[in-house]
């Protein structure tokens, strides 16, 4: 069920040390959320730059974003186009919503709203639509 995941952009020391409020306060700070076209597209918005590190393309530049996931837009730099670093894969009525929801409490986690279905109904479309 996770989609797109961003890269951690904490360093293993400081998340270690730091209170978990600030750290999701940081981690906030500073993220314009883009402004969407009609057709989902994110276009024209600066990319997300973290201190100390490069910056990222703007979404524009970097891909045309599947409609379903254009406003789960995360502040960890979802212009980027990494795969997913976890899937959560079950049944119908197995508790994935559930596990979904406990994970995303977590400040470093960001996963999609809503289930990508891309094994079952969009894997013609090949990874770049997965990104
Ligand atoms: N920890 C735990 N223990 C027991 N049951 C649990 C648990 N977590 C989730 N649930 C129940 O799992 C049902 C939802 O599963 P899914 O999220 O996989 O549903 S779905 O198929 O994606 O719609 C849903 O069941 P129903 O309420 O009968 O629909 C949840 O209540």
């Amino acid at each position: 069920r996770c989609g797109p995941a961003s890269p951690l952009r904490t360093s293993p020391t400081r998340s270690l040390e730091e209170p978990r409020a600030q750290r999701t306060k940081r981690l906030l700070s500073g993220w314009d959320a883009p402004e969407l076209s009609s057709d989902g597209d994110a276009g024209g918005s600066p990319g997300v730059q973290m201190p100390g590190e490069a910056p990222v393309p703007p979404l524009a530049a970097s891909r045309r974003m599947p409609p379903r996931f254009a406003a789960k837009l995360s502040p960890l730099g979802d212009g980027s186009k990494k795969l997913p670093q976890a899937l959560i894969i079950g049944v119908k009525k197995g508790g994935t919503r559930a596990l979904l929801e406990f994970l995303r409490v977590h400040p470093d986690i960001r996963a999609v709203g809503a289930e990508p279905h891309f094994f079952d109904r969009n894997y013609e479309d090949g990874l770049e639509w997965y990104r």
